[in-house]
């Protein structure tokens, strides 16, 4: 199995980002200047209280909005210079989300829902490859409403790498789920992080998780407070919580 290196070349980076909110007299400062990058193959694990900024960072690194001020880069191309349409085209070809919630297709198979996204990518893996990489090869006809809260994330998981994205951000992944079905989600994670080097973002409420990541990030009234370097992650079955 290809074990993948990290490195730390940048593959998105944020220059002094801010993103204000703004409904009649009334500005929310959601990111208050924040320049952080994430680098090739590695695990981010993004913490902070509610309402501190964390999925607005997560949306504008993932080009599904704009910041107000400041840069965004994938590599050497400037994101927040897009038009909508290239910003469409940089989150089809480079970047796959997972949300707390699953959002399949209920009447899809598992299989036919991540065959959505491979029928227009360019370089897709076979629906039943990326199936197989979160571990549900035996569950690929089943429907959603079939499937347990944890196998139906990971059809999410597999739907979003299929296309062998560069990043996966992940909002909440496993905040609907009980630990033992929040840890095999997450071994889904790691799993595809190790063998396909994918940069993974992950925000999450339960710092026990920050675990399992390479680097720690914490964030506090739009700002990151600290970001932390964990030299020996641990495997997702290693946390309880
Ligand atoms: N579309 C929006 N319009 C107005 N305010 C918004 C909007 N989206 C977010 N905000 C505000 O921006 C701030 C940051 O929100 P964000 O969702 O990024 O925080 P978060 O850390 O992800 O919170 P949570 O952990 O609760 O999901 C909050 O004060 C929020 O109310």
């Amino acid at each position: 199995m290809l074990t993948t290196a990290r490195t730390r070349s940048p593959v998105l980076s944020t220059e002094a980002i801010t993103k204000v909110y703004r409904s009649g007299p009334v500005a929310v400062h959601a990111l208050a200047g924040v320049s952080v990058s994430l680098f090739e193959a590695e695990v981010v694990v993004l913490l902070g209280a509610s309402g501190s900024g964390k999925s607005t960072l997560l949306n504008i690194l993932g080009g599904l909005d704009q910041p107000t001020s400041g840069r965004v880069l994938f590599r050497d191309q400037d994101l927040s210079a897009m038009e909508d349409a290239a910003l469409t085209e940089f989150r089809r070809k480079h970047v796959g989300f997972v949300f707390q919630f699953y959002n399949l297709v209920p009447s899809l198979t598992a299989r036919e829902n991540v065959a959505l996204v491979t029928e227009i990518a360019g370089d897709p893996m076979p629906p039943e490859e990326a199936l197989d990489r979160v571990g549900l090869t035996a569950r690929m006809d089943h429907f959603p409403s079939e499937l347990s809260g944890g196998e139906q994330q990971r059809v999410a998981i597999a739907r979003a790498i299929a296309k062998r994205p560069d990043i996966l951000l992940c909002d909440e992944p496993t905040g609907a789920l009980d630990s033992k079905t929040g840890i095999t989600v997450l071994e889904a994670l790691i799993s595809v992080n190790r063998d396909l080097g994918t940069t993974t973002a992950l925000i999450t409420h339960n710092v026990e998780i920050r675990r399992i990541a390479h680097r720690v990030i914490y964030m506090a009234d739009g700002r990151i407070t600290k970001v932390e370097e964990n030299s020996a992650p641990i495997a997702p079955s290693e946390v309880s919580w």
